[in-house]
């Protein structure tokens, strides 16, 4: 008998250690990253899914609030072969399922080999393997969250001031913070939205750059910011990451689809097919633009399979990023987008160097 069960969508019934009480279900993913654990797990991006750390040893340099990317921990569970038990005391006030002492391993080769499956949880004194089966039962797919973006969004309209004389308006799908410090440490000052704003609330701040944040679940799912998109593309400059990308990719006729298991890691290498350099990018996606439409040019793809990393648009003025150029965790290469963002608004930002060594 355990107390930690996880029911795989391939009928597999793992045990595990329990570390966090709990039963809950979502869809595996896991990240290869080997830092960054508070960073991945208060990324929005993440709700209702679980998390699987594939580097063994989760909290090994401890828990700091400054690290977070929202105001909580997102994904439904969090499994590890080991967490420390200041990552436990975190999870457990956060009433995040967690486990550990399990082959992560083999159960990254799964969803490799599988794809990214549903998962039900069971963790307590008491549990059984029937209990993990029931929460996979009610387990729906990521798609099927069609109004996830409210569960993540801002409730009210939030500005940060910048020094500079550029105004983003920032549309909050699941915004990471660090996305919002990359533009204000520019100089810009950033007026976050909630996903679901519509014209007027765009139109009210006047903006010189419309900002389409990443974000959890289907990007067809986020039918009041494709109609953002479509309202101002040409007369607003537009800018976009992972969620954003998709979005604006599918508003401007552009398609998106789902992958296999995704990018969720900080090695991911992109190739700038202008330059033919490349970066080492942050990425945590599962959905792509399969087709950017006739619109948008791919200016930039990801070496290992070719996906689009990157889209513009000269006539429209749109610059997007599937990636994550913000790091929070890993490489700075990329912070150089939010420079080309700033430069596309034809505003001048702070006298912010940009701490990346190279920009994309
Ligand atoms: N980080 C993100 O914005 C993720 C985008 C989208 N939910 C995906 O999984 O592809």
């Amino acid at each position: 008998m355990s107390d930690a069960y996880l029911a795989l969508e391939d009928g597999r019934v793992v045990e595990a250690r329990g570390r966090v009480p709990g039963r809950t279900r979502g869809e595996l993913v896991f990240t290869t990253a080997y830092t960054g654990y508070e960073e991945s797990l208060t990324d929005p991006s993440y709700e209702e899914q679980v998390l699987t750390f594939s580097y063994p040893l989760i909290g090994n340099y401890g828990v700091r609030a400054e690290r977070f990317e929202s105001d909580r921990v997102h994904p439904r569970a969090a499994v590890a072969r080991e967490f420390t038990e200041e990552v436990v005391e975190w999870l457990a006030d956060e009433g995040v399922p967690a486990v550990d002492h399990l082959d992560t391993r083999d159960l990254v080769t799964s969803i490799r080999e599988e794809g990214a499956m549903k998962v039900g949880i069971a963790v307590g004194e008491d549990v059984t393997p029937e209990d993990a089966k029931e929460e996979l039962a009610q387990c729906k797919g990521m798609s099927e969250h069609v109004d996830i973006g409210a569960q993540v969004t801002t409730t009210e309209l939030t500005t940060f001031e910048g020094d500079g004389d550029t105004t983003v308006a920032l549309v909050d799908c699941g915004a990471k913070g660090s996305i919002v410090d990359s533009l204000v440490d520019r100089g810009a000052t950033v007026h976050v939205l909630p996903y679901d704003a519509d014209a007027e609330d765009v139109s009210a701040l006047d903006p010189d750059v419309l900002f389409i944040s990443n974000g959890p679940g289907d990007p067809e799912n986020y039918t009041a910011t494709h109609d953002l998109v479509e309202e101002f593309a040409g007369e607003v400059p537009l800018a976009g990451i992972c969620l954003g990308q998709q979005i604006v990719a599918s508003a401007l006729g552009g398609t998106t689809e789902k992958m296999a298991f995704g990018h969720h890691g900080v090695n991911q290498p992109v190739r700038d097919l202008q330059t033919g350099k490349v970066v080492m990018t942050t990425q945590n996606h599962g959905y792509t633009v399969a087709d950017p439409g006739d619109k948008l040019d791919v200016t930039q793809v990801n070496v290992n399979d070719d996906t689009a990393e990157g889209l513009a648009s000269e006539e429209l003025s749109v610059i997007t990023r599937q990636y994550h150029p913000e790091a929070h965790p890993g490489p700075h290469d990329s912070l150089g987008f939010f420079d080309d963002v700033l430069a596309m608004a034809g505003t001048e930002g702070n006298e912010h160097k940009p701490r990346a060594v190279a920009s994309d």
